[in-house]
């Protein structure tokens, strides 16, 4: 009798790797050939995500469906399906393994959330990211550059090589950090101490709590637990897999969830103090509504700034500031209000959007700068026809700097940092591309393999930021809606804005003082994905001074 039970429930896995019925449901849509129990998976890990999306695209585009295990994904490369898919629907599908507290943390972060709190959460955010409220941050951004400048100097002296992947992390940390939560973040000048887990509960500063946390989060991000592949797996085991996960967590799924408790609770306090500390009349939105003048000079780095920390509050002008307001208001008629956890999610939450994106783009725009000496040479020509070494670049400079600017958008084309754009097929399916997609589907669009297809670039592995010049030949061949680096639609990032202020900025502040040559061996660059695009084994450079004497690094140290 036991015998047969076994060879029953063997008997039923094998059928069920097969996934008839879903299969046959999908079998219209075109696509790679998915093996028994795992689909694509293998293909993905072996080949990569975004090289084996850009492949299937050749194969099969413009529209084709993959399997992650059990699960199909409708995915595309082409810009009018795409924008069908990015404009209309706002759901998307979020596996977590994560309970209680901090599957609630979670769940409330604006990239994650779908349910009505949704609109409510992006209503918060948006007025820091108005077009004139970014411009606010021009000085944070430019002094943090500099930081950069001085934190390299070393290096450049004493010819030794530096990651320069990890040397941008650590100045887009303290820019999307203190913008965030309106605390010095210092990421630069503490250096090396400031990741990893041994900050993890130790006598810190919230800040470098926070940054312990975040690096945590994303070294272990999708590694965490081998059990997150039994999602794709088994998706009707959802419930289990959870459960399996939290009873035998590995020391990997162990530290993630360390990290993700220290982010809820230092999040938490820093948001709890801010608001125990905010006048009753509310006018911390000042920062952000008065606005509109686009000049330098933030308010997050104004003399109240220091007056305000001390006693707790957010410091005008911080993000923080401005969502602190939003507290207690009520989430359509669902009968639930936003609380502390919610704000501390969506501080925590601009952190871990806007940290390793800006810091990919810069060092993928370095990488290819570095391959292509004649670009380069046209950015050194436009920074110096600009001003002196010395003058730090504000906001009200961006017109200046249209190479800059074009070199930046030409690396997020060739390397985008969030290489899909994430969807859910509405109730009652769609169509798309003439095929009728199911309820529920989860749909992608590769931006990676969009970026990269030669029906809509000429020569599209070559680093041509001509394309992004206005009035060019090269940007007159441009694809309309071919370029989606930061998607489309309701949910498009909501700090493009604010994304290529800093890209700019930083990269005039860097190239002032700076070359950079890459040690030998690192290309093709590898990639690694996983909450975001990357490359896998960081970006090594070996740094050298354009000039002797004046300095942007001075300009930090004031
Ligand atoms: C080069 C840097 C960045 C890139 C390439 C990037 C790219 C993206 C992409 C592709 C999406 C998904 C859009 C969609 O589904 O249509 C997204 C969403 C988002 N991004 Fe960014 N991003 C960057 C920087 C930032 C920064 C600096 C912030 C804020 C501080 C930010 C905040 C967000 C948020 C909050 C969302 C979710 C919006 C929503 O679901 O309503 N991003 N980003």
């Amino acid at each position: 009798m036991v015998l047969e039970l076994v060879l029953l429930g063997i008997a039923l896995l094998i059928l069920y790797g097969f996934h008839p019925i879903t299969r046959w449901r999908f079998r219209h849509i075109a696509g790679p050939r998915p093996a028994w129990l795992v689909g694509n998976l293998a293909e993905m890990l072996s080949k990569g995500q975004v090289e084996a999306a850009a492949r299937w695209g050749q194969l099969y585009g413009p529209i084709w469906c993959f399997w992650l295990g059990a699960v199909p994904v409708v995915m595309t490369d082409d810009p009018h399906i795409a924008r069908k898919i990015v404009v209309r629907p706002v759901r998307h599908k979020i596996y977590s393994l994560h309970v209680g507290d901090e599957e609630r943390f979670e769940s409330n972060n604006i990239v994650f959330i779908n349910h009505a709190m949704w609109k409510e959460t992006r209503n918060a955010w948006q007025p820091f990211f108005s077009p004139s409220a970014v411009l606010k941050n021009d000085e944070l951004m430019a002094r943090s550059a500099a930081k950069l400048v001085r934190h390299l100097a070393p290096a450049a002296q004493q010819g030794q090589p530096v990651d320069v992947w990890r040397e941008l992390g650590l100045m887009t940390m303290d820019v999307v950090g203190t913008a965030a939560f309106g605390v010095d973040f210092n990421t630069l000048e503490k250096g090396k101490a400031a990741g990893g887990q041994q900050q993890l509960g130790s006598v810190h500063t919230p800040a470098d709590r926070l940054v312990g946390c975040v690096n945590d989060f994303f070294e272990l991000f999708g590694l965490g637990n081998p059990l997150f592949a039994l999602f794709f797996l088994f998706p009707e085991c959802e419930r289990w897999v959870k459960w399996l996960a939290n009873a035998w967590p590995t020391p990997n799924f162990k530290r993630e969830i360390a990290a993700r408790r220290q982010l809820r609770i230092v999040g938490t306090e820093l948001v709890q103090q801010a608001h125990a500390a905010m006048p009753a009349t509310g006018d911390h939105n000042d920062g952000g509504s008065k606005g509109g003048s686009g000049g330098s000079s933030s308010a997050a780095h104004n003399g109240t700034g220091a007056a305000s920390r001390q006693r707790g509050e957010a410091r005008p002008g911080s993000f923080l500031s401005l969502v602190l307001p939003f507290i207690g208001r009520p989430v359509g008629d669902t009968g639930t209000r936003l609380d502390e956890l919610w704000a501390a999610t969506q501080a925590s939450g601009f952190i871990l959007a806007g940290y390793e994106t800006t810091a990919n783009a810069l060092a993928f725009t370095m990488y290819c700068l570095a391959l292509n000496p004649d670009k380069e040479a046209k950015l050194l020509a436009e920074l110096d026809a600009w001003g002196p070494p010395n003058r730090l670049p504000s906001a009200a400079d961006m017109d200046s700097f249209p190479y800059a600017t074009a070199c930046f958008q030409e690396s997020l084309r060739l390397y985008p940092p969030a290489a899909a754009a994430v969807r859910e097929s509405p109730a009652g399916g769609m169509q798309l591309g003439g095929l009728n997609v199911p309820e529920g589907t989860a749909l992608q669009v590769s931006i990676f393999a969009m970026h990269r297809n030669p029906k809509y670039w000429s020569n599209p592995e070559a680093y041509i930021p001509e394309r992004f010049v206005e009035g060019s030949p090269e940007a007159a061949e441009v694809t309309p809606g071919a370029f989606m680096p930061f998607g489309d639609g309701a949910r498009k990032c909501i700090g493009y804005r604010f994304a290529t202020l800093e890209g700019v900025l930083t990269l005039v502040t860097l190239y002032q003082q700076y070359t950079f040559k890459l040690l030998p061996g690192q290309q093709p660059l590898k990639l690694k994905t996983s909450l975001t695009t990357g490359p896998a084994n960081g970006i090594k450079v070996t740094v050298h001074p354009r000039r002797q004497g004046y300095s942007t690094a001075e300009v930090a140290e004031e």
